[in-house]
């Protein structure tokens, strides 16, 4: 093995460790001239085929005969959309390529090291030469030790002089029956591979003994059949037992026409192209028979048609379509387990986020990183993934309490406020006006969508069992409830800052609170419309079998720029500006309560309504920071999740999903807290509505006057403590009145 290469992965742009090789095609054209595969006879319905152009009028036409349409078989001139499908398979969690096109299909490893640049996939290219048909005469009549030494140089130095390396060899092209110059580039494959020991990939002809006939030429060559690759197995092998025998030789088993999906094979008509259902059957045949760690699949794009620039499924067809298929299709948990080498006791879910949540959702199969990761795998086979795993019971209970706490202390807490507001008149202070609209939110997301919530994560462990309409009705509220909340804060912040700070500012009355809070209303029902239109309910295909459903918030994955965008907005707007504007109105407050200096005499009515105004400022405090406390690890959580991927990395990764919910939920228990609970305002009320209730008292307009305490938020009655001090000075209106505005509290 070439020294510096031993243990690395070897890409376009370097060197780098096999770990760091994530999700990996291991069979792709970036930039090929396809031509040698061409067939030239057409339908004799569609007798200049070729000359058609490439639209949607001819898209079914090509589809079908996708070898007979020319400008369909070369990939040159198609960089950028590429380039976009490259990035496209990066943002849905797709990380490494081996691009395999070799001498006689047009190999250009410069495009690749700018393709590699551009988009950040690591390109793995590949040596070596393709089928007899299409190579030069210079391959021809080259010696087996000529056609040895340029392989090695491609890996050690790279093609022609461009100093950018190889990383693999193939694919090796063979026709059938083989040729002589295929049979010469064969043994010079197994040559170089023994002085690289790289793996080499290899175009078996169309026939199903021809994949035996080349590992039986490699072997005899001396090559490591461990190391090399059997592609096309989708065309090759039809029959389950011959395959099994195939298997048995040792090689890597590659299926690598995902996305084909017409029955038709224009190679070899009287033989039927799978769909992928039935690669997927082929592949669950040699899990079942123990191969795990032999499987790899790919999509062996080298048409225009299958770019989805052209209508075709893309680079990401196996991470979106191909995976949940795969574990919809019954590849058991056990199997999974086994593949990963990881306890057959774990029981490992996907999570997809919390049900506020705006997830864009593809994530279905850490579990299948074998399949594209089998390259670069440790010799030991040792996985670098961890799997997601059930939440702890501790957790589980941990949020099991905090929903309680939500259903009785929210439920029952901000019910009693509301009826308080709505009995009393004297109640209906603006500022407690301003509350109800936390009241209210908290009461709902309290009675209507926590007992689902407990039941589905708690009681149920993420088993939906009330159907998509209710799932979208509980995501929908808790949205709104959400910005519902942050927005009433902010308004009751400034509120608080204009009443202490700018008392010479014209302030909104109650009717001026009801408007506002129509707006936080209106802004909240419109923004959380995603989370409704989203919201999906779908069997768990990790634990389908066992009559799990996922209830949740999924973006499409091709709208991940718009998710991203709206993401990006909702933490601007609706966690970072609330807080920057909350802090900024807090910190005057906190400065003028606290530093001011009275003037007059200080009776013990004032001195009451000093500590009065500095609690209240406190409070507001202290909402702030338990604001920022509670929300900040569920906004860092789904950023984490959602686009940089480290949380599946994770064992961890869904008991921090429960922490994060339980701290997100928790923040409505302690508003109601601070604002209902603990306010003795509101209690003095309550305390007043229960003698009513009981009948001992009936409350009438002027012993509400005597019994109540100063509202809370009634700044213009109650705040204005200068005042008072200077009436107690007996001092003309007039000169109070200029005073004070220096002072209100
Ligand atoms: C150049 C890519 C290639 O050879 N792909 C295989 C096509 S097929 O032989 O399976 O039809």
């Amino acid at each position: 093995m070439a020294e510096d290469l031993k243990g690395k992965i070897q890409t376009v742009l370097g060197c780098m460790d096999p770990s760091q090789l994530g999700r990996t095609l291991t069979h792709e054209h970036l930039w090929i001239d396809a031509s040698p595969l061409g067939v030239p006879t057409c339908p004799p319905f569609l007798p200049n085929l070729n000359s058609l152009p490439f639209n949607m009028d001819n898209l079914g036409f090509i589809r079908q005969f996708p070898y007979s349409h020319t400008p369909n078989l070369t990939l040159h001139g198609e960089e950028q959309h590429v380039m976009e499908e490259l990035k496209f398979y990066r943002q849905h969690g797709g990380s490494s390529m081996v691009e395999c096109t070799t001498v006689g299909i047009s190999n250009n490893i410069g495009m690749l090291k700018t393709m590699a640049e551009k988009t950040g996939v690591n390109i793995i290219a590949g040596a070596g030469y393709y089928v007899d048909s299409s190579l030069p005469s210079e391959v021809h009549s080259a010696t087996q030790e000529q056609l040895v030494s340029t392989m090695v140089q491609d890996v050690t130095q790279g093609p022609a002089g461009t100093g950018i390396r190889c990383g693999v060899i193939g694919e090796i092209g063979t026709s059938w029956p083989i040729t002589a110059t295929e049979k010469k580039v064969l043994v010079a494959t197994a040559a170089a591979q023994t002085q690289l020991g790289c793996p080499v990939i290899i175009h078996p002809g169309r026939n199903r003994a021809a994949p035996a006939e080349v590992i039986r030429i490699l072997a005899e060559a001396g090559g490591d059949i461990g190391r090399t690759v059997m592609s096309h197995l989708d065309r090759s092998i039809y029959d389950k037992g011959e395959l099994s025998e195939f298997a048995a030789l040792g090689s890597y088993l590659e299926w690598d026409l995902f996305g084909i999906e017409v029955s038709y094979y224009q190679q070899v008509s009287d033989v039927d192209m799978p769909s992928d259902a039935q690669r997927i059957q082929m592949v669950k045949h040699v899990l079942e028979e123990g191969y795990e760690d032999r499987v790899v699949i790919a999509h062996d794009i080298h048409t225009k048609h299958r770019l989805m620039h052209y209508g075709g499924h893309g680079y990401s067809h196996i991470l979106l379509n191909v995976v949940p298929m795969m574990l919809a299709r019954g590849v058991s948990q056990e199997q999974t387990n086994i593949m990963n080498g990881s306890n057959t006791d774990t029981d490992p879910d996907n999570l997809y986020g919390n049900p506020y949540d705006h997830l864009y959702a593809y994530d279905y199969g850490d579990l299948f990183d074998d399949f594209y990761s089998t390259l670069g795998q440790e010799e030991d086979g040792t996985d670098t993934q961890p799997q997601d795993r059930p939440a702890s019971l501790s957790f589980r209970a941990a949020l099991g309490v905090v929903y309680v706490l939500i259903i009785v202390i929210c439920g029952v807490g901000n019910l009693v406020f509301l009826v308080v507001i709505g009995r009393y008149k004297k109640a209906r202070t603006k500022t407690n006006l301003l509350i109800a609209n936390l009241a209210f939110s908290d009461f709902v997301v309290a009675v209507l969508c926590v007992p689902f919530s407990l039941d589905y994560y708690v009681i149920h462990d993420r088993a939906w069992r009330y159907g998509g309409e209710m799932c979208a009705v509980v995501n929908y509220v808790k949205t709104v409830s959400l910005h519902v909340s942050t927005n009433a804060l902010v308004v009751i912040g400034v509120d608080r800052y204009i009443t202490i700070v700018r008392p010479r500012w014209r302030r909104v009355g109650k009717t001026g609170a009801m408007l506002v809070s129509a707006g936080v209303w209106l802004l909240s029902i419109l923004i959380a419309v995603p989370s409704a239109k989203f919201s999906l309910v779908r069997p768990n295909l990790r634990r389908h079998h066992q009559g799990y459903s996922f209830c949740g918030v999924v973006w499409n994955a091709r709208h991940l720029t718009v998710y991203k965008g709206y993401y990006g907005s909702m933490l601007a707007f609706q966690f970072v500006l609330p807080v920057v504007v909350m802090a900024v109105c807090s910190l005057p407050v906190i400065w003028k309560v606290f530093h001011r200096e009275l003037p007059g005499i200080l009776t013990d009515a004032i001195r009451e309504k000093v500590q009065r105004s500095k609690r209240k400022t406190l409070r507001l405090v202290l909402i702030l920071a338990l604001f920022v406390l509670c929300w900040a690890p569920y906004y860092v959580y789904a950023a984490l999740r959602d686009f940089h991927h480290v949380l599946t990395l994770t064992d961890l990764n869904t008991n921090i999903f429960y922490a994060v919910e339980a701290a997100a939920m928790g923040n409505s228990v302690i508003n109601t807290c601070v604002y209902v609970a603990f306010n003795k305002n509101v209690t003095n009320f309550v305390r007043m509505l229960a003698k009513d209730c009981r009948g001992l008292h009936q409350t009438t307009e002027s012993n509400t006057q005597q019994i109540m305490l100063p509202s809370d938020g009634e700044e213009e009655e109650y705040d204005n403590i200068t005042l008072l001090s200077y009436i107690g000075r007996s001092e003309s209106f007039r000169q109070i009145f200029d005073r004070c505005q220096e002072t209100t509290l």
